[in-house]
């Protein structure tokens, strides 16, 4: 099949049906960890923003602000020690649970490349992998771009006939990842009640990555395909992060009484992209400037959408929001991401077993009714709205 014909019936096969769960067992032999990647010096930092945007029309102008995000800190973005760590607690976890996967990491921006990961993985011997992208939510930057590069990872090393490559579904609200968030909402306003500051003075800001809008209403199932739903306006992407932070504001306010007078809402952050295009909002930012009028005292911000402190928690919330909030005379804590939480660790092996072992769907655990999300992405999922669909692994062929 040429790539223009496999693209179009990408296009239009958007009814296809074929099962969402996998219910039996597979015999997983390796799994691949999937990381964005960052660069790690100086001379990384323009090939490696290059790397990301390619072909995606981001401004000069844009390029030249991110890369003083990572100059400030000397070229090097945290994200691989970060995976590398991740990586290290992941083959603890499955040692002890006497689970005899290798892990194979591989980036999809930066090295150790993606295709480096399959190479390896597939040098020896290893030809049924199992994905684990270091990204929860649905959207075409967050689940089907990587399903994207494993494809495209296969084709370069030229083993898309001899190894497969499936993804565990995406996990924003498995336990797991879920718990780190209440954790820290909690000590946040637990901290700030201890200070004095009265409940209904306290403001939590669940902040997630910008995308444009257009990402974000074709994020998930598309129109058509049976399960697609009305996400509402923000698409799954929004719906699904609006899910997980009534049920950590639900979970804090269940261990402390008071949090019930806590508001909250979500914001987004890191917007690229011209400014003529509509991109989720409102910003961090902005909406941190309006609080002390709406009566607030103290702010916790909450990178919901953001698996470690890697440069968009580091720079875009630990340094400009927090001055945000500085300007406007707030007390403010950032929360933790999930990190190496062994708790999250541990959730993560949870999503390989459920998969070693084809556990039914209804027994997986799932905090959201969105959930539980589907291990085989719909066919023509989360589209990429600019640039269309390329051919993409761990999901619904054609
Ligand atoms: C949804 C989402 C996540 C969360 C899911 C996931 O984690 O995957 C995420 C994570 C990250 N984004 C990161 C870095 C960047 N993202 C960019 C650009 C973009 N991100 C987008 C979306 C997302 N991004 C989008 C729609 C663009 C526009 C261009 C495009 O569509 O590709 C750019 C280009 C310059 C700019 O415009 O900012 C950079 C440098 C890093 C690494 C940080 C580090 O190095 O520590 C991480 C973890
Ligand atoms: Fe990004």
């Amino acid at each position: 099949m040429s790539s223009t014909e496999q693209l179009v019936s990408y296009a239009s096969d958007a009814a296809a049906s074929g099962p969402a769960h996998v219910e039996v067992p597979v015999a997983y032999d390796a799994i691949l960890l999937a990381g964005f990647g960052g660069p790690e010096g100086q001379e990384d930092v323009i090939p490696f923003l290059r790397n990301v945007t390619r072909g995606r029309g981001i401004p000069d102008e844009r390029l030249e602000e991110v890369a003083h995000h990572y100059r400030h800190f000397g070229g090097v973005s945290p994200i691989n020690a970060q995976n590398r760590a991740l990586k290290a607690a992941l083959e603890e976890e499955l040692a002890r649970r006497g689970l005899r996967l290798p892990v194979y990491w591989g980036n999809r921006n930066w090295a150790p490349y993606l295709t480096e990961a399959v190479t390896e993985a597939a040098d020896a011997g290893h030809t049924t992998l199992l994905g684990l992208a270091t990204s929860a939510y649905s959207s075409f930057s967050s689940c089907r771009q990587y399903r994207e590069d494993f494809a495209r990872a296969l084709e370069d090393s030229g083993l898309a006939d001899t190894v497969t490559i499936d993804k565990v579904r995406q996990y924003f609200d498995h336990p797991g990842f879920v718990q780190p968030f209440i954790d820290g909402v909690r000590d946040a306003v637990s901290g700030f009640l201890a200070d004095g500051v009265p409940a209904a003075s306290v403001h939590v800001l669940f902040s997630t990555h910008s995308i444009p809008t257009a990402d974000a209403q074709r994020s998930g199932p598309r129109e058509g395909d049976p399960r697609h739903r009305d996400f509402g306006e923000g698409g799954a992407y929004a719906a699904q992060h609006l899910a997980v932070a009534e049920v950590v504001m639900a979970a804090v306010a269940a261990e402390i009484p008071q949090a019930a007078d806590v508001s909250w809402e979500l914001v987004y952050q890191s917007r690229s992209g011209p400014p003529t295009q509509p991109w989720l909002e409102p910003d961090v930012c902005d909406v941190i400037e309006e609080l002390p009028g709406r009566g607030a005292q103290a702010v916790a911000i909450v990178p919901v959408g953001f698996m470690s402190d890697h440069m968009e928690v580091m720079w875009d919330l630990d340094t400009e929001a927090l001055e945000a909030a500085e300007a406007a005379g707030l007390r403010a804590v950032r929360t933790p991401t999930p990190g190496i939480d062994p708790v999250f660790v541990s959730g993560l092996v949870d999503l390989v077993e459920e998969r070693l072992n084809g556990t039914p769907a209804g027994d997986r655990p799932h905090k959201t009714d969105l959930g539980p999300w589907f291990d085989v992405c719909r066919t023509a999922c989360c589209e990429n709205v600019r640039a269309g669909f390329k051919p993409a692994a761990s999901g619904l062929k054609p």
